[in-house]
């Protein structure tokens, strides 16, 4: 990266092709990111997250939960739950996310990863009620974590580090074409907190 894109916060699409993946670098100060990051770890009713594996119920590691402007059902493991409505951070956090990409949020995934040990497996964002080929925001707080793009067909992959305080879009048709996944790894022992905010379609 160049000194001009790195202090005018200019979007690098990170992937080559079959899709828009821009990576805008820290869109908050040091002081918002732990305050943001202080708010997310201890003020979220984090649960665990279910996986069915092998037929078997599961609990998975990581924490999760789900927010939105209605409460919008999020099936997992053919278990529902209910979006919660949005806390004053939340909307703050999603307001920023609107200026920076240019594009609107109704709902939000977030993750804890409690350390690197923790991470999610390549798949790609293609809930059927999510919105067909819509915007997905996602915002890092806390440890800085590797993530990596897989291309379904050519197997391309491609790698970037997402920093604290950070956002990332994930546009257009990427979910079509490419997967997406976060390594786990034994140099991070301190926890990421992420946000996808998204637009459901009722
Ligand atoms: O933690 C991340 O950066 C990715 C999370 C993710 O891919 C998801 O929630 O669908
Ligand atoms: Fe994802």
């Amino acid at each position: 990266m160049n000194l001009f894109t790195e202090l005018s916060n200019e979007p690098l699409n990170v992937i080559p092709y079959d899709g828009t993946v821009l990576y805008y670098g820290k869109v908050f100060t040091k002081e918002q990111s732990n305050f943001f990051y202080e708010y997310l770890f201890n003020h979220i009713p984090w649960e665990y997250d279910e996986a069915m594996i092998f037929g078997k119920l599961i609990l998975t590691k990581r924490k999760v939960a789900w927010f939105g402007e209605k409460p919008f059902e999020y099936t997992y493991s053919k278990r529902s739950k209910y979006a919660k409505p949005w806390t004053s951070e939340l909307l703050k956090l999603k307001q920023k996310c609107e200026d920076v990409s240019g594009e609107t949020y109704n709902s939000c995934l977030l993750n804890l990863y409690h350390d690197g040990s923790e991470g999610m497996a390549y798949h790609s964002d293609g809930e059927k009620n999510l919105k067909k080929h819509g915007a997905i925001s996602s915002l890092t707080f806390g440890a800085e974590r590797k993530f990596l793009f897989k291309h379904k067909r050519t197997k391309e992959k491609i790698e970037i580090g997402l920093e604290n305080g950070s956002l990332l879009v994930m546009k257009g048709t990427t979910q079509d074409h490419w997967l997406h996944r976060l390594p786990p790894t034994t140099k991070v022992k301190t926890p990421r907190v992420n946000l996808t905010f998204r637009t459901i379609e009722e």
